[in-house]
């Protein structure tokens, strides 16, 4: 576990997780989304700048940078994306890595004192994620989602169940295709909280949009 929150903090804080980076708000600021989205009830954030029109090097790092003091301002985990290197210059939280990245157990030994997320998609992967070191996991596709083009078959929910039965008891995130509709399915079913992307970051207002989910997420 990070020394920067115990797992009981990482439960509560993966409650309304919102994942977003500048492609995905719809033209508007990030500044500007993440922040309606702090005043809505989202509980934490992580970057992750993918897709059209997708910022790089110092862009992107003086986006981050903004993203991560407002993050530290208002009290919300900031985690990075893929990119350890960018995490480290940004003094992250923690880092988010999927099966295709990082091997978790190299970047857990590396960043003894981040919160460590790896994308788990069947039980296998959730107990080979939890041997290397992992915090939470980050379990997807619940639904279909038009975000991540590269995104793995619909799991649904069950897949958090089948999860649970097996034994895993990390802080556990539902992610992709997840937005007021079917949220609570999402809880129901295992997890410990809802990663959203489009719902809040693509909404007409993110303040508003994070306030729904957060009160059917009885925060
Ligand atoms: C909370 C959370 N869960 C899953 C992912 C997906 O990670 P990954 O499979 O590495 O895909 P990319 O996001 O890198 O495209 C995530 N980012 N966050
Ligand atoms: C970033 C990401 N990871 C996924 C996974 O299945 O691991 S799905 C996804 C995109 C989620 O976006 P939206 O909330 O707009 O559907
Ligand atoms: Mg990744």
């Amino acid at each position: 576990m990070s020394a920067m929150l115990s797992a009981e903090e990482l439960r509560k804080a993966l409650r309304l997780y919102l994942v977003m980076g500048s492609p995905n708000c719809g033209g508007g600021d990030p500044y500007e989304v993440l922040e309606a989205a702090i005043d809505g009830g989202i509980t934490m954030f992580q970057l992750r700048e993918k897709g059209p029109g997708a910022l790089q090097g110092p862009e992107l790092l003086a986006l981050g940078a903004r993203l991560r003091r407002l993050c530290a301002q208002r009290g919300i985990p900031f985690i990075v994306n893929d990119d350890e290197r960018l995490a480290l210059e940004l003094e992250a939280d923690g880092l988010h890595i999927g099966q295709e990245d990082a091997p978790a157990a190299a970047v857990r030994e590396r960043l003894p004192k981040m919160i460590v997320g790896v994308s788990a998609h069947d039980l296998g992967e959730a107990q080979s994620a939890l041997a290397e070191g992992a915090d939470y996991l980050g379990v997807g596709p619940q639904y279909a989602t038009r975000t991540k083009l590269d995104a793995r078959e619909v799991q649904g929910p069950a897949v958090l169940a089948r999860m649970r039965a097996g034994g895993i008891h990390l802080p556990l995130v539902g992610i992709g295709g997840i937005d007021a509709t079917n949220a609570g399915a999402v809880i129901r079913a295992g997890a410990d909280g809802v990663a959203v992307v489009s719902a809040i970051a693509s909404a007409r207002s993110p303040r508003e949009a994070a306030a729904a989910l957060r009160a059917l997420l009885l925060l």
